[in-house]
């Protein structure tokens, strides 16, 4: 901190010498607008170094997150993502759980210590990978954290505000699918990557494949080709499947950036002592400079501390919850007093295509298992009928 405030007076210092040198060469004595000038650099510079001092002290008596070490990252990322070939989420996840609850900084790896946050060319970022973080960012922090970043366009990201609550008005259910997705095309290929990764894992799990054939035989029947949107609630196990899907594979791994809310937009400011900075766990997060947290949702969803065998397949878990349960393990936000599978989110930011994608993945995923019951049981797949599903694969599965 010392040095960097040595280096802006070193620097109004030099542009002094520059200027007087200038005016020596020329041969003549500063004109009074020069003096003028050089007075209100030299003010500028003052401010410039009292902002710096006081953004250093806050820095120092700040408790920030921890910051994993360089030899961590690099064994971690050595481990998993090329001894292991483990996806680079399961990485961030080892470093992240490391740490007592699951919060940790990302920016300047390795160099934390020496050089200030504030002087990074990336803006801090923190790391929430547990369950318990999780829930308290959402609990608590919500409506503090609920800004993005300036450099996301503001058409799709803007502020909370009336547009959003639009959107989640034109993105439920109960609104045309077929047209919502043409709205929304940009969109449509995250719940498309869903039923590609559903129909991937589900495949490694024939015995789950054969549960859901044999609940759709039953609730659809084999006369009837397609599978309509009125028989999903009757399919509990194929739903129980898709959210073990969500749960091992989100495909959105990582949540969007969440920024603490401008001080400005007061109706928001909840908890913040002077709107500069909030707390998650015991550690700040500071606003200035501007602090992005991102919630590690394959890390939550994953959490050892809340799943029982997390990383394995077992839709079950999702049966032989109780009444109490249902909200806990809902797909979409976090209910009741559990943050523990979050693959769109919560709160204020959650997606607000959550409920059209997860009817989109149940609806294509029961569409295929029973396309593929009739072509290998029954064998009457003809090649008309294969024309009509919407979601036939031209490589067959
Ligand atoms: C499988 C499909 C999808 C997944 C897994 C998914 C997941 C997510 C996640 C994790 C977020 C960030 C939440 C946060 O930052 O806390 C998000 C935000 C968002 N999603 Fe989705 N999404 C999906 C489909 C869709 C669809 C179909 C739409 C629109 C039709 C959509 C529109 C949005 C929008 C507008 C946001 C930003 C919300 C905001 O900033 O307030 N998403 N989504």
């Amino acid at each position: 901190m010392e040095a960097v405030n040595l280096t802006v007076w070193k620097w109004s210092d030099s542009l002094l010498e520059e200027r007087l040198l200038l005016q020596h060469h020329h041969g003549s004595s500063p004109s009074s607008s020069s003096i003028i000038q050089l007075f209100w650099g030299a003010v500028l510079l003052s401010i410039a170094n009292l902002l710096f001092q006081n953004l250093n002290r806050k820095l120092d008596s700040a408790r920030l997150p921890p910051c994993p070490s360089l030899w961590e990252v690099v064994y971690h990322f050595v481990l998993q993502c090329i001894v292991k070939q483990r996806p680079l989420e399961e990485f961030f996840t080892r470093i992240g759980q490391n740490h007592a609850g699951g919060v940790i900084r990302l920016s300047n790896w390795g160099v934390a210590a020496a050089v200030p946050t504030s002087f990074s060319s990336q803006p801090p970022a923190v790391l929430i990978s547990s369950a318990v973080a999780a829930h308290e960012f959402f609990k608590l922090h919500d409506a503090q954290f609920g800004a993005r970043p300036s450099y996301m366009p503001k058409a799709m990201w803007g502020p909370r505000a009336a547009y959003w609550r639009h959107l989640q008005l034109m993105l439920d259910v109960t609104s045309p699918r077929v047209e919502t997705f043409q709205k929304f095309s940009y969109a449509a290929a995250s719940p498309a990557k869903g039923l590609e990764w559903a129909i991937t894992a589900i495949r490694q799990h024939p015995e789950a494949v054969a549960r859901v054939q044999s609940e759709l035989a039953c609730v659809v029947g084999l006369d009837r080709f397609l599978v309509e949107e009125s028989d999903i609630p009757k399919l509990p196990y194929l739903q129980a499947v898709v959210k073990e899907l969500f749960r091992l594979h989100p495909p959105a791994p990582f949540s969007l950036p969440h920024e603490l809310v401008a001080s400005a937009d007061a109706s928001l400011q909840q908890v913040d002592e002077d709107g500069e900075c909030s707390q998650l766990l015991g550690y700040d997060i500071l606003q200035v400079p501007q602090t992005q947290v991102f919630i590690n949702i394959y890390a939550v969803n994953r959490d050892p501390s809340v799943w029982e065998r997390p990383n394995e397949f077992h839709p079950d878990r999702f049966l032989q919850q109780g009444p109490d349960d249902q909200n806990k393990l809902d797909l979409v936000g976090c209910k009741n007093d559990s943050c523990m599978l979050l693959p769109f989110g919560a709160g204020r930011r959650q997606c607000p295509g959550a409920r059209l994608a997860i009817l989109f993945v149940q609806f294509g995923l029961a569409n295929q298992l029973h396309s593929w019951n009739r072509r290998t049981s029954s064998r009457i797949f003809t090649a008309a009928a294969a024309r009509t599903s919407t979601y036939n694969r031209r490589s067959t599965l």
